[in-house]
């Protein structure tokens, strides 16, 4: 691309600084149009690419004095009997997107096959009926308090008690509902349009169907109902699938990353994870959503170059998410307005 073209594309432009190596792997490994800015040195060259999509927002760069109370107190409720691995898979992602500190809350049943999984999760055990939620807990009020952002719904299983949900609703901080949340929400129709503060709904589309109480004969239908459901409630929706669709009801933002290998139980978890993780981080929650849906599909395109489609599990997607988030930093480490 030339600069001149270029610059008619500024306003989606992203700009960083990376090494030679980086520059070659992006132009001939992903190929992507790369213009180069400014050659400081080899290890410092900084360059600049035209987002595939308006909009994929970058990172901030973490301050070099930053400490891990920075980057959020991420709280993901969920987990039941039969299903540690979601809340598991969701709370590995959260700590692999920067978060800070992840905890997850889950049934006691199963806190210490959570606990398990990853050291660098922390776990509140909940006093459970059979496998699952019964009420509040006190430590959990507790956590629930401290939390810049809350998830719930990842392998939570249906049999909650109803003001389980309604006590996350109530938070004054942004909230993530996902899975079995999603058919709870459906269920007992309680209220996200007064909530005062972000609400991130992540349905897929069976979930989707549940809480628009409609069956959809195309995805054209569905999303345009998710636009009308994120208008009317004041929510912002991600409609999962192929070409996820982002909406606030004003602004749509479709996905082109991710592939059929992502096709495999658990990679919805992931990505609740994610965009856990950015909102915890201080992201606006649409870009975070946005960003999320993105890095995860890319991650979901490394996982499938090495295990194959067929093969991949979602905890190779968490695996790989290192991998999407280096090359988003690499095109995206810094915006500069009016290039
Ligand atoms: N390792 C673990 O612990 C794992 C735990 N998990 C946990 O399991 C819980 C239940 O979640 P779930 O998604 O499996 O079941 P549910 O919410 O009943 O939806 C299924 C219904 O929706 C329909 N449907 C239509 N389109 C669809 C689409 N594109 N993608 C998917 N479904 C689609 C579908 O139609 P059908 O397939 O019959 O055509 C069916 O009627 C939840 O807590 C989750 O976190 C999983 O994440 C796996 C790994
Ligand atoms: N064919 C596909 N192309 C791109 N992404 C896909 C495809 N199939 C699934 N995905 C992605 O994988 C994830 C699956 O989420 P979900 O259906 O909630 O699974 P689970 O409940 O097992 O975690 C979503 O982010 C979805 O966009």
């Amino acid at each position: 691309m030339k600069r001149h073209q270029f610059e008619q594309h500024a306003r989606h432009f992203r700009s960083g600084r990376i090494s030679l190596n980086q520059l070659i792997d992006l132009v001939f490994g992903d190929g992507k149009e790369v213009v180069v800015l400014e050659t400081l040195s080899e290890d410092d060259i900084v360059v600049a690419s035209v987002a595939s999509e308006v909009g994929i927002p970058a990172l901030k760069p973490r301050p070099d004095d930053a400490h891990k109370g920075d980057f959020g107190r991420v709280l993901l409720v969920g987990g039941s009997r039969g299903m540690a691995g979601a809340i598991s898979l969701a709370a590995m992602s959260a700590l692999r997107s920067g978060s800070g500190l992840v905890t997850a809350a889950v049934p006691e049943t199963i806190a210490e096959v959570v606990a398990g999984f990853d050291p660098c999760v922390m776990t509140v055990p909940c006093r459970d009926s059979d496998g699952h939620f019964s009420s509040v807990p006190e430590d959990l009020k507790q956590q629930l308090k401290v939390a810049d952002v809350v998830a719930i719904g990842p392998g939570m299983g249906r049999e909650v008690d109803r003001y389980f949900l309604q006590a996350i609703l109530e938070l004054s901080q942004p909230i993530v509902i996902d899975a079995d949340a999603i058919h709870l929400l459906a269920e007992t129709h309680s209220m996200i349009k007064n909530r005062k503060s972000a609400t991130v709904l992540t349905p897929h589309p069976g979930e989707f169907s549940n809480l628009a109480n409609t069956e959809f004969s195309k995805r054209g239908e569905m999303e345009a109902a998710a636009v009308k459901f994120a208008a009317d409630q004041g929510c912002i929706i991600v409609l999962k699938g192929h070409r996820t669709l982002v909406t606030d009801g004003s602004r749509e933002y479709r996905n082109d990353t991710g592939n059929a290998g992502m096709a495999t139980g658990g990679s919805g978890d992931v990505l609740t994870g994610v965009v856990t993780s950015l909102i915890g981080q201080g992201y606006d929650a649409f870009d975070a959503a946005v960003m999320a849906v993105h890095i995860h599909g890319r991650a979901g395109d490394f996982a499938a170059e090495k295990y194959g489609q067929a093969s991949m599990v979602a905890s190779n997607i968490v695996d790989s998410l290192a991998a999407a988030f280096k090359s988003h930093v690499a095109v995206g480490a810094e915006v500069r307005i009016g290039f």
